[in-house]
C-alpha cells in the first residue's frame, strides 16, 4: 500500500465488519437494491430494506448505519427519508447519503442539500458529476452517470466538506475522500464497473456498513472503497473477455465474499494528496 500518514491497516475494518456483522437500515433505489442487499451480505454485514414511512423511525434504532439513496425516489420515499434521517440523527446513527440523479433533477438537488443542511450526514458518496453539481458547479453526466472527468474535484470535495462539516466521497477513475483539511485517494478498481448499474450504490452501502463498526470513519470509509475496487479487479482478471459483463457482475459477489483482510492490505492503492 502506497503512503498513508496514519499506520492503521486496511484489513482490520474487513475484520470488524465480519465480526460485528452490523445491520445496515437502506432505503434506496429500485434498480439495484438486491444488488445492494447481496454485496452487503457478502462482506459480512447484514442489509435490510425498510423503506415505508409508517416503519423506519421503529426500525432505524436497531441498525448501525443509515443508507440513504434517492435514485427511484417518489413522494413516500421522501418522507420515510426525512423520518429515518431525523431518528438517525438524534441517536447519533451515521448516515451516508448517495444524491443519485442530482445532476439531472433540482428537486434532488435541493433534497440531499436539505439533508445535509438538517440532519447529521457523516458522508455523501456521489460521482464525481454529483458531487460537482451540489457544490454549484458546471459539470456534465448523462442521466444517473457521470461524463466529467474529475478535473479540480479535489476543490470541490474540501469546499463540500467544510460548508456541510462532514465527509465527501466522489468516485470515478480514481475516488477521493475528504474530510476537513484530510483527502485521501483510492486508485483501486476498474473502468469495468462503470459499465454496470449499481457499482456506485453497491460501494454506498458497503461504506454505511464500513462506517456501522468503526470510530474512525475516514479510515473505514477507506477500507470500504479499497475493497469495491479490489473485488471489480479481481472480477475482471477472472473473466475472458470485457464483454462478459454478466459474469463480471456475479463474480463481484464471489469476490467480495472471498475477500481476506490480507488481500485488502496488499492490493490497496492509497495515498494522502
Ligand atoms: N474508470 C474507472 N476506473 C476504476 N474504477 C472505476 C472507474 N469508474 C468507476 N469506477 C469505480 O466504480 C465505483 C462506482 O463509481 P462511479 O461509476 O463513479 O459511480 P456511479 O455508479 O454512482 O456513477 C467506484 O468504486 C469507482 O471507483
Ligand atoms: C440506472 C438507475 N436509475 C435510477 S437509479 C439507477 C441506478 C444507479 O446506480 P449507480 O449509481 O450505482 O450507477
Ligand atoms: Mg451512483
Amino acid at each position: 500500500m502506497s503512503s498513508f500518514k496514519s499506520n492503521f491497516k486496511l484489513g482490520d475494518y474487513l475484520t470488524l465488519v465480519r465480526q460485528e456483522n452490523p445491520l445496515v437500515h437502506a432505503i434506496t433505489n429500485h434498480v439495484t437494491i438486491n444488488d445492494c442487499a447481496n454485496i452487503t451480505l457478502a462482506a459480512g454485514a447484514s442489509p435490510a430494506m425498510c423503506e415505508s414511512k409508517e416503519e423506519v423511525s421503529d426500525f432505524v434504532p436497531f441498525a448501525k448505519a443509515l443508507y440513504i439513496n434517492i435514485g427511484t425516489i417518489n413522494k413516500e420515499h421522501k418522507k420515510s427519508i426525512y423520518l429515518a434521517a431525523e431518528k438517525a440523527s438524534r441517536l447519533e446513527i451515521p448516515i451516508v447519503v448517495d444524491p443519485v440523479g442530482a445532476v439531472a433533477i433540482k428537486s434532488r438537488q435541493d433534497l440531499v442539500k436539505d439533508l445535509l443542511t438538517n440532519y447529521s450526514v457523516s458522508c455523501i458518496k456521489g460521482n464525481n458529476a454529483e458531487i460537482k453539481c451540489l457544490a454549484g458547479r458546471r459539470t456534465h453526466g448523462k442521466g444517473m452517470d457521470s461524463l466529467d472527468t474529475g478535473k479540480d474535484i479535489q476543490m470541490v470535495n474540501s469546499e463540500l466538506s467544510e460548508k456541510y462539516n462532514t465527509m465527501v466521497l466522489s468516485t470515478g477513475k480514481t475516488d477521493l475522500i475528504t474530510k476537513g483539511s484530510t483527502t485521501v485517494k483510492v486508485s483501486n478498481g476498474t473502468p469495468l464497473l462503470g459499465r454496470i448499474t449499481g457499482s456506485g450504490c453497491m460501494l454506498g452501502i458497503l461504506i454505511s456498513a464500513f462506517i456501522g463498526v468503526s470510530d474512525n470513519d475516514l479510515e473505514a470509509v477507506i477500507a470500504g472503497i479499497v475493497s469495491m475496487g479490489i473485488v471489480g479487479e479481481l472480477a475482471e482478471e477472472s473473466i475472458s473477455s470485457t464483454t462478459d459483463l454478466g459474469s463480471f457482475r456475479v463474480k463481484i459477489f464471489d469476490y467480495m465474499a472471498a475477500l481476506t483482510s490480507e488481500k485488502l492490505q496488499e492490493r490497496g492503492n492509497v495515498s494522502v494528496l
